[in-house]
């Protein structure tokens, strides 16, 4: 056992981690017998922790599960990928480095305006893929947190005009993967904090706009921030909503057919303004 691994069993934090990823696994089936997932490690808080507790859980779980670490080097000069590895080999697990140009890609091809960080991320979640099936893997494991599902909700309300936000298991467009997401009851206070606590070797991603962009989600954590001030609960609230749709009281048509709408009611759930 790995001496990382032999102090988190001690660990309060931890516990409460290996909870909220045993409910998420419980709740929307992440992980089934005889899978075997890829777990996308960036060198970040995140996903760091996501890999000790799916690693944590393969080994307790009832079930047999095999798991890897894929990382994906972009290319930008300065990133750390003999830190990352050194740490995974020493929790006794099997990782895949991947060496890509995405960078000169990047730089050659990006138009001026357009986000830095969307194409980098549609470059690398296509690699995930194609490395997922690669590596014989049939799951492909992301380190989105709540406050990501949250803060997702919120952007697309207020810059996309969409309701939604992310899914803790969806079958990807490639129609092979299929994405889970085993943070998505951790909140990043606690990533943070667990991250910090156990002195993980964060690494930096190097890209040009590190830390600078992402303006818009800086803007709904502010905020978020801001409400829960007034508003302790609002987070648990937000992602309680998610899990408590009510179809019929939205507008989208293409929804009627499936669930059609009554004439109003009192009975109809809307909360009632107040005079
Ligand atoms: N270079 C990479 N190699 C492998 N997986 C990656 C890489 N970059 C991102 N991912 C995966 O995509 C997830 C979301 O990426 P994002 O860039 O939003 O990172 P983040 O929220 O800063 O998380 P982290 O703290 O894990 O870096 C990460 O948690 C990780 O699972």
């Amino acid at each position: 056992m790995s001496e990382l691994r032999n102090e988190l069993q001690k660990n309060e934090l931890f516990r409460k981690l290996r909870h909220n990823v045993g409910k998420a696994v419980a709740d929307f089936g992440l992980i089934e017998e005889g899978d075997r997932v890829a777990v996308a490690v960036s060198g970040g808080k995140d996903s760091y922790t996501m890999l000790l507790l799916l690693e944590e859980l393969r080994r307790r779980a009832p079930i047999k599960f095999d798991i890897v670490a894929v990382t994906i080097d972009s290319g930008y000069r300065g990133f750390r990928t003999d830190i990352i590895e050194k740490f995974v080999s020493e929790q006794g697990i099997e990782h895949h480095l991947e060496k890509t140009t995405h960078f000169d890609i990047i730089s050659e091809k990006r138009r001026p305006g357009s986000s830095y960080c969307s194409i980098c991320a549609r470059l690398k979640r296509g690699v995930l893929y194609g490395l997922t099936s690669q590596l014989g893997c049939n799951k492909l494991a992301l380190g989105h947190h709540s406050d990501d599902f949250i803060e997702t909700l919120l952007l697309n309300q207020f810059f996309v005009g969409s309701l939604k936000a992310m899914s803790a298991r969806m079958l990807a467009d490639n129609g092979e993967t299929t994405v889970i997401r085993p943070l998505v009851y951790a909140t990043e206070a606690d990533i943070i904090r667990f991250s910090h606590e156990n002195r993980l070797p964060v690494v930096c991603c190097c890209c040009p706009v590190c830390g600078k962009a992402d303006i818009q989600r800086k803007r709904m954590k502010n905020l978020l921030k801001e409400l829960e001030k007034e508003i302790p609960h609002i987070k648990n609230s937000m992602l309680k909503a998610l899990s408590n749709v009510h179809p019929r009281h939205l507008l989208d048509t293409r929804l009627a057919a499936e669930f059609p709408t009554t004439t109003c009611s009192d009975a109809s759930g809307t909360p009632r303004k107040q005079d």
